[in-house]
């Protein structure tokens, strides 16, 4: 490792601790990531998820592995170097983000994944620390957990974060799909919203809760196969509405609200991809694209010309091709010349066609929790000896505390310089640069 000059740490995760390095043979910096875990074979090394996914993947959006190095029976990942995570971004937030900066930061974070997910790779852990950022790129990160489409179920060792974790995760379905990061999409866009994490679950049972009490309960007519996974009997102590995502994310757009309301949809079926959420009318806001005009459902009378109606139309989209370039529109209720009828209309006459309706409001919910309180990435503080009789009875009324942890454990440790300079390379080194 004599190659690499270490600056000082910038991550400790689950698996590795990050340095910001200089590499004295290009003159670059680079990040390096040590493995907690010792390796006694080359083999072990190069057969991990991490390294066989990030080989093959190769996308602006995604983190480039520059080399693997073995070393004393410690494995270090040489990357390339990213300024900082967008949970570090959305912490030093102080003013919300605009719409646009979200779309923009959205658009890259789907482009990879559209990439990842064509090439056969779902991630399994994606979360703000996971997404690097510099100058407003980024890069998906943290390939420890992917998973090859293909490979056979069950995915037993899976333990991605918490808060970002798909409902059939959380409930144990023995097979699950890319949605799963589509999911975690979902509950990333509101984060970056409203800077707080939007299912901030303290246990798994409390992060069933912290969901029901966003998308209410499911049942048979939205997600029949959920109901049979081996977890689904603890939903059933969760009777409650959904909220009015509005609420909750009041500076959002229409179109952002559907959007996360799709991808936080409970049955995975129903969450669009990766390549379909770009095609939503989110990204396409400001673009007004005129509905055909020929509408069979509208009559072409001289009474519905003379007064015609606005609609703001969110179109659902689907799984169809042809779905996949709606967008959001100004619909004239009839056949006419929009130029010589420029629309003189109130406010009212604007209908938001968004596939939800109002839901009963739900009175409380969790405070906004600070977004320093993170939870751990792999496995659970133990669930509440009490919940069941917690949320039996009123589940509204007894809501759960949350935020009683202090520190964070994705909090950096202290520095410490140099460290790979004091491992002195003793043993044969093996070392692998894949560009
Ligand atoms: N290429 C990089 N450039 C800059 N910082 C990085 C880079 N890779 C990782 N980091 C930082 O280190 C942190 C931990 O990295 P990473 O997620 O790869 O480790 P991990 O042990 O797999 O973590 P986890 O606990 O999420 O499984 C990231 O959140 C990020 O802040």
């Amino acid at each position: 490792m004599e190659r690499y000059k270490v600056i000082r740490e910038i991550g400790d995760g689950t698996c590795g601790n990050v340095f910001r390095a200089y590499d004295i043979e290009t003159n670059e910096i680079v990040a390096v990531k040590k493995m907690k875990r010792k390796f006694y074979h080359w083999e072990e090394c190069i057969s991990l998820r991490e390294v066989k996914a990030l080989q093959k993947l190769n996308h602006p959006n995604i983190v480039m592995l520059k080399g693997v190095t073995m070393e004393n029976h410690e494995l270090f990942f040489i990357f390339e170097h990213m300024e900082c995570n967008l949970y570090d971004v959305i912490r030093e937030r102080r003013a919300p983000f605009s719409e646009e900066e979200i779309r923009k930061f959205m658009v890259q974070i789907l482009q990879g994944l559209v990439y990842m997910h064509n090439n056969g790779y779902f991630h399994r852990d994606l979360k703000p620390e996971n997404l690097l950022v510099t100058n407003n790129i980024v890069k998906i990160a943290d390939f420890g957990l992917a998973r090859e489409v293909c490979s056979s179920p069950p995915y037993t060792d899976y333990v991605s974060t918490r808060w970002y974790r798909a409902p059939e995760v959380l409930l144990q379905a023995s097979a699950y799909t890319p949605a799963i990061d589509m999911w975690a999409v979902g509950a990333i866009l509101a984060e970056l919203f409203t800077l707080s994490p939007l299912f901030p679950g303290e246990t798994e049972t409390d992060q069933l809760y912290k969901i029901c009490s966003v998308l209410g309960s499911p049942d048979h007519s939205v997600w029949p196969e959920g109901m049979n996974l081996p977890r689904s009997n603890r939903l059933q102590f969760f009777q409650i509405p959904p909220r009015n995502l509005w609420e909750l994310i009041p500076n959002a757009s229409l179109e952002a609200i559907d959007l996360i309301q799709q991808l936080c949809s409970w049955d995975p079926k129903r969450r669009p991809t990766a390549e379909q959420s770009l095609h939503h009318p989110f990204f396409n806001v400001g673009k007004w694209v005129p509905r055909p005009l020929h509408d069979a459902s509208y009559p072409r009378t001289n009474e519905s010309r003379a007064s015609p109606r606005l609609e703001l139309n969110l179109w659902g989209f689907g799984t169809e091709p042809d779905d996949l370039d709606l967008t959001l529109s100004l619909k004239p209720s009839s056949v006419t010349d929009l130029s010589k009828h420029a629309p003189k209309h109130t406010e009212e006459e604007i209908l938001p066609h968004l596939g939800f309706e109002n839901p009963p409001v739900q009175p409380g919910l969790w405070p906004l929790m600070s977004s320093s309180h993170r939870p751990m990435a792999m496995g659970d503080v133990p669930a509440m000896p009490s919940w069941q009789q917690a949320y039996m009875i009123d589940s509204q009324s007894t809501l759960p505390a949350v935020g009683g942890f202090s520190g964070s454990p994705f909090g950096l440790s202290p520095l410490q310089p140099n460290l790979l300079e004091r491992n002195p390379s003793l043993a044969p080194i093996r070392h692998v640069n894949f560009f």
